[in-house]
């Protein structure tokens, strides 16, 4: 066991902590959960690298195939198939529409049967990707598992947060993340080592799913229903001694009292007006424009452009196949340590400064990126070995500041911004944004760089500037303050959404 800690009572915030152990069933329901992010990151990581492999092109997009290998074929357009596209988009498209109905179901019927549910998704997607004899299966499969990732991504970060002791719940939730982007590296190993296994390589790569999706179902059998749900659905008594075997300890008195106060004002408000509709009004406004735009914003950095495409991209600037799978790992790998610097300095330096940090850093390397698409790739001619090794070093270097700014933060300001009566219905924003915009690039990218060419990677420089100005100017520091105080001492303090909030009223109805 981690150490134990108790309730004191922190005069400056009013905050109590309770009694309690960080007890082994904590992390190992957290890790168990976290598995979702882990099917959300190898799902993200394994289209770009099979879409790069002939034994596939050959098998479902022959048309793209035969291009990819016409000598005279523009190297931009090599892969502009909106059917490939929607291959990839496919997944994402399920997974936004899927997710409204996740929040109900979370509701009903509780995280632990949404995380089951999702990895039943995973499963049967899984089975008919690796398995597909045409198209239309492929993307059937593909469907299945976005609707597991529309459940798993609404499911598992209210899961970690609900059984979370509230001094880890940021640890926690970075697990979350973490997991994406080890999800994504995985992926990205395993088209590498299968990409010379012929034909059959991307059938492994696809059905490799099968792992964590089956961590997650076994998994999933085996973990607790968080106290809030249980109490939230009337199972008080089954929501208490849960909530004794997670903390460890049978002193849990205040923090029941806690949840069992949440839920009771929760129902109320509902009763009232729904969470929904709640968020129409005025006071609502400031924490659901920064929860949508982080996630659009995030989108529009391009990650999922190098996330989904980068092995298409360096096969573009003239690497053979295998050297782009190979390249593409190495930008996963930077992916996933450099998250680990945003768990060590999100609370120490903050969030703005990790953003804007991020920007200055991110526009650099897309900019240059830019620069020599634009001088070396030449519609029939690739750079040299160079000028290609250049551009795989810029975007880790731009993989790397996302890592520890948007990618992370995207998720974590949305999930500590709302009072907690619409935090819920704030939160299925942020998830259907993040969603919608992911589509948006998966299905548009090849298209845009084969008519924007070089200028794809201008577009989002100008982006990044647009971000950056929007984070100097709207975006409060959320740091190190507690989340049922954002009205008081963030909102109503900014200079420009204070005028949101009329009146001392507001604010209470806020905090309630
Ligand atoms: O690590 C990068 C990945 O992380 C996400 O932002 C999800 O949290 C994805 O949109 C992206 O592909």
């Amino acid at each position: 066991m981690a150490g134990g800690f108790s309730i004191a009572a922190d005069g400056k915030s009013g905050r109590r902590e309770f009694k309690g152990k960080i007890t082994w069933y904590v992390w190992i329901c957290g890790i168990i959960a976290a598995t979702c992010g882990l099917m959300f990151g190898y799902d993200i990581g394994i289209s770009g690298g099979v879409t790069a492999m002939d034994d596939f092109l050959i098998e479902f997009f022959p048309s793209v195939y035969a291009r990819k290998h016409r000598a005279k074929e523009n190297n931009y357009c090599k892969f502009d198939d909106q059917r490939l596209q929607l291959f990839t988009s496919s997944l994402y498209l399920a997974a936004l529409t899927a997710s409204f109905g996740a929040s109900m179901v979370c509701t009903r019927f509780g995280r632990k049967r949404t995380m089951q549910a999702a990895s039943v998704f995973f499963l049967a997607g899984t089975g008919l990707c690796a398995g597909a004899s045409n198209l239309a299966m492929l993307i059937v499969g593909r469907i299945c598992l976005g609707v597991g990732v529309g459940f798993g991504n609404q499911a598992a970060p209210l899961f970690l947060s609900e059984i979370a002791p509230a001094h880890i719940r940021g640890a926690l939730n970075i697990l979350f993340q973490l997991n994406v982007t080890i999800g994504i590296l995985v992926a990205q190993i395993v088209n590498y080592l299968t990409s010379t296994v012929h034909p059959m390589g991307w059938r492994y790569s696809l059905g490799g799913a099968a792992g964590p999706a089956a961590v997650l179902f076994l998994g999933s059998l085996v973990i607790t229903e968080t106290p809030t749900s249980l109490v939230e659905r009337g199972q008080k008594e089954a929501g208490r001694a849960m909530l004794e075997r997670i903390r460890g300890t049978k002193e849990v008195d205040e923090e029941f009292e806690e949840i069992s106060l949440a839920c009771e004002t929760a129902a109320k408000m509902c009763e009232e007006e729904k969470p929904f509709r709640r968020l129409r009004r005025r006071e609502s406004r400031p924490p659901l424009v920064i929860a949508i735009v982080m996630q659009v914003f995030q989108q529009f950095t391009g990650i999922n452009a190098i996330m989904f495409y980068a092995p298409v991209l360096f096969q573009t600037m003239g690497f053979a196949s295998n050297a782009s799978l190979l390249s593409a790992v190495v930008t996963g790998g930077v992916n996933v340590l450099s998250t680990l610097v945003s768990i060590v300095l999100v609370d120490k330096i903050g969030r703005r400064k990790l953003l804007l940090e991020a920007c200055v850093q991110m526009l650099i390397a897309q900019v240059a990126v830019g620069g020599i698409m634009w001088v070396h790739v030449k519609a029939s001619n690739s750079p040299s070995h160079g000028w290609a090794l250049a551009t795989v070093v810029l975007i880790c270097v731009y993989v790397s500041s996302f890592a520890w700014s948007w990618g992370p933060l995207g998720w974590l300001i949305p999930s500590e911004t709302f009072p907690l009566e619409t935090r819920t219905a704030g939160f299925s924003f942020a998830v259907s944004s993040n969603m919608l915009f992911t589509f948006v690039i998966a299905q548009a990218f090849l298209t845009m760089m084969c008519t924007m060419r070089a200028f794809i990677f201008f577009f989002f420089g100008i982006c990044i500037v647009v971000m950056g100005a929007f984070v100097l100017t709207l975006l409060p520091e959320t740091k190190g303050v507690p989340i049922d105080e954002m009205v008081d001492r963030v909102w109503r303090k900014h200079w420009f959404w204070k005028r949101y909030f009329r009146d001392a009223d507001d604010a209470k109805v806020n905090n309630c």
